[in-house]
């Protein structure tokens, strides 16, 4: 649906050049949600602005259902804005106007006429859970609220994309955690596309089908969300899915544990989507003569499946070891042994 093709963006300043986004190049499908990660500085807000060309591109090709906007002239690219609905981190809402009027502003624009207005208006103030406080004032909500608004307001004239930057950012968890139930009940709901910009990872294993992980302007990795966090590749990439899995933080106190055995094996083993459903461990010792101790396990839900981490000390005899492992990874979960008894 969206085909970005070798994305530069240059900003010149009088003193010097910032290549704040390098050659990108993806494809993003309809009706799914797409985040991009990265650090300040990366790029993502340039990245975003250049989609709907609220950034002039320096070089590269967007196109949108095989219409390329980078070539389209003014007068066109207005009509094709329409297409896309935005958020902000902070909310951009207009502080003297009411929440009815925020969201009836881009159907005035738009020319459409005022009883049509009056009916959109309150079905997307129901969709986003506003209902009774049409004459209330921005100021009078929550952030929370706020960025409801922004949402019935981004969504006003039928968008194909919405575009998200950083719109969770200035919110609290609780808060963040319920903007974004809302935007996948959207995207469900109405078969909207979503490309969102953050620098919380826990942003995207929340919501996103795909990632892409930017640094210094370029795009270091892209895939399926939970293939990016069960086998992250850059070194970027790994940072970021450490700051969500608190075990990975912890692995010097698995190190200091296999350090004080002598007589047991460790083992680490990686559960990924249906896997994650598995009694594996309760199966192994029924099956096998082992004895189990479970050191420390983790799951994380993301809107691709599960993926979760268990950590566990076995003894028994070496032949029954290394069947019971065998009979694991036939199972299709990775196993990694972290201490050997030889
Ligand atoms: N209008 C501009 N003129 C000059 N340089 C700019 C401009 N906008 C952004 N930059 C530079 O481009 C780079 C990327 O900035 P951008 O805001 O896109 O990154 P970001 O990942 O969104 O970071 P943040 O989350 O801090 O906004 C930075 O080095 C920034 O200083």
């Amino acid at each position: 649906m969206i085909e970005i093709k070798q994305l530069t963006k240059l900003y010149k300043t009088k003193h010097q050049q910032v290549q704040a986004v390098d050659d990108i190049s993806l494809n993003i499908n309809k009706g799914e949600i797409f985040g991009v990660v990265g650090y300040s500085g990366a790029g993502k807000s340039t990245f975003i602005r250049l989609i709907n060309r609220l950034e002039e591109p320096t070089s590269g090709t967007i196109k949108i259902n095989d219409k390329d906007i980078t070539t389209m002239a003014q007068s066109k690219l207005r009509k094709e804005r329409q297409k896309f609905g935005m958020i902000f981190q902070h909310f951009n809402l207009l502080w003297s106007r009411t929440i009815y009027d925020n969201i009836a502003f881009p159907l005035e624009i738009a020319g459409v006429p005022k009883n049509k207005r009056k009916e959109k208006v309150l079905e997307l103030i129901n969709l986003v859970g506003l209902s009774g406080r049409e004459k209330a004032y921005p100021s009078q909500l929550s952030g929370g609220q706020k960025q409801r608004v922004g949402i019935a307001r981004a969504l006003a004239n039928d968008p194909d994309v919405l575009l998200c930057d950083e719109a969770t950012s200035a919110l609290d968890p609780e808060t963040t955690d319920d903007i974004l139930d809302l935007l996948v009940s959207i995207n469900k709901k109405l078969g909207l596309t979503i490309i969102l910009i953050t620098h919380e990872m826990h942003v995207i294993q929340k919501i996103c089908h795909r990632v892409a992980v930017m640094e210094k302007g370029k795009v270091v990795e892209t895939g399926n969300v939970l293939e990016v966090f069960v086998k992250p590749q850059s070194k970027t990439t790994k940072r970021f899915v450490q700051q969500l899995n608190p075990l990975e933080q912890q692995q010097e106190a698995i190190q200091s544990f296999i350090n004080s055995r002598d007589d047991s094996e460790v083992i680490k083993l990686h559960f990924i989507g249906n896997s994650t459903r598995r009694a594996l461990i309760s199966e192994i010792s029924k099956k096998y003569d082992v004895d189990i101790n479970i050191l420390q396990g983790s799951i994380s839900p993301t809107q691709e499946g599960a993926y979760g981490t268990l950590f566990f000390e076995i003894n028994g005899q070496k032949d029954v070891i290394h069947d019971a492992i065998k009979y694991i990874q036939a199972s299709g979960v990775e196993v990694e042994v972290l201490k050997h008894v030889e």
